[in-house]
């Protein structure tokens, strides 16, 4: 069952939001809409909830036609960036919401709203007000609102979007936990590829309203289908492929050298094999060292790990010799 997608194109005036969308979101996964503003991540989104009409195509929810049917008949739970909290409603009152304008019993009410306190983890503050939350916790809320009606499906645009970076990462693992419990089919947008590869179970990569590519977190990264994915979901170098620092077992194709910062080793002069090149910056980033080399005409960035940097002792202007682990070839650059 799940979400099936079948050739959706959504046009604004003469612009092409969604160009012949095909996707299959199988039950109980999470799947992140990873890609540039603008290439239609929530309008692939609005479409699913009903909120926008495709132009052509059709989207089935658990074995149903809802392309025309009314988004309140479609039974989604949907969570913005924004909270969209009723101001005048305590945390309790806000879950049990969708509940009540349903007419369910109220202990069934009581029930279910003590349950997702729990799920959500703020059992002690059912009785407080939005405002005297701080935006993580609403936005669990948020989701716990979502989740109280028992959707088919949520929805989830950029619901992280407006937290700082801290809060966010814990909100990532949080989601993703709360995933595996309740196990709704849900699909997650964002221009995050870190929080994408975080979250999701499965990836989908839009450019320019087009699917670049569906996989897991590691397909995607290891094997990028398009040198779109390749420079989207992680650093890149790209090289001619003629470049000497290409590995000696890679098979050279035509077009350019995909080489990833942590694929580049650096070698102490006459310690090796190697292209020669000269250091021009290092910058700690914390766990990783990033290592900027001029090779003749090109510039490329190594990250090194502490381990791999520190026996090194590399200064500035320094002449190394640098070689790579591994290239991927794509014959037009993204
Ligand atoms: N109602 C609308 N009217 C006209 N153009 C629109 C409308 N909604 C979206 N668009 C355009 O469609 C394109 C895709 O928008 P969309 O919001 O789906 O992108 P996105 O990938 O979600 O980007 P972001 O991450 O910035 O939200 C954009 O160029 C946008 O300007």
């Amino acid at each position: 069952m799940g979400i099936i997608i079948q050739q959706v194109s959504k046009n604004f005036g003469d612009f092409q939001a969604l160009r012949e969308i095909n996707l299959d979101v199988k039950d109980g996964t999470l799947v992140a809409l990873l890609g540039p503003s603008g290439s239609g991540k929530s309008t692939l989104l609005r479409t699913i909830a009903g909120l926008e009409q495709p132009d052509r195509g059709s989207i089935w929810i658990n074995g149903q036609d809802t392309t025309y049917l009314d988004v309140r008949d479609r039974n989604i739970g949907f969570v913005f960036q924004h909270y969209a909290l009723f101001k005048h409603l305590t945390v309790r009152q806000n879950i049990a919401f969708g509940l009540e304008i349903r007419k369910t019993p109220p202990k069934l009410v009581k029930e279910k709203t003590e349950e997702l306190l729990g799920l959500i983890q703020l059992e002690g503050l059912g009785n407080r007000y939005p405002n005297q939350l701080s935006g993580g916790q609403r936005q669990r809320v948020a989701l716990a609102r979502a989740l109280a009606v028992s959707p088919q499906v949520l929805l989830l645009d950029e619901p992280f979007g407006a937290l700082d970076a801290k809060v966010r990462k814990e909100l990532r693992a949080w989601l993703r936990r709360l995933h595996q419990e309740v196990h709704v089919t849900s699909v997650f947008v964002t221009h995050d590829q870190e929080e994408a590869m975080e979250v999701a179970d499965y990836i989908v990569v839009m450019n320019e309203g087009k699917i670049e590519q569906v996989g897991t977190p590691t397909e995607i990264y290891d094997h990028p289908a398009t040198p779109f994915v390749m420079s989207f979901v992680g650093e890149v170098n790209v090289l001619p492929s003629h470049v000497d620092l290409i590995p000696r077992n890679a098979k050279v194709r035509e077009g350019a050298a995909f080489i990833r910062p942590h694929e580049l080793e650096i070698v102490p002069l006459g310690a090796g094999e190697g292209t020669p090149a000269i250091v021009r910056h290092i910058t700690h980033l914390g766990w990783e060292t990033q290592v900027e080399l001029e090779l003749g005409d090109f510039e490329v960035t190594a990250h090194l790990s502490r381990e791999q940097f520190l026996p090194l002792n590399l200064t500035l202007n320094q002449k190394v010799l640098v070689r790579s682990r591994n290239a991927r070839f794509f014959s037009q650059v993204a």
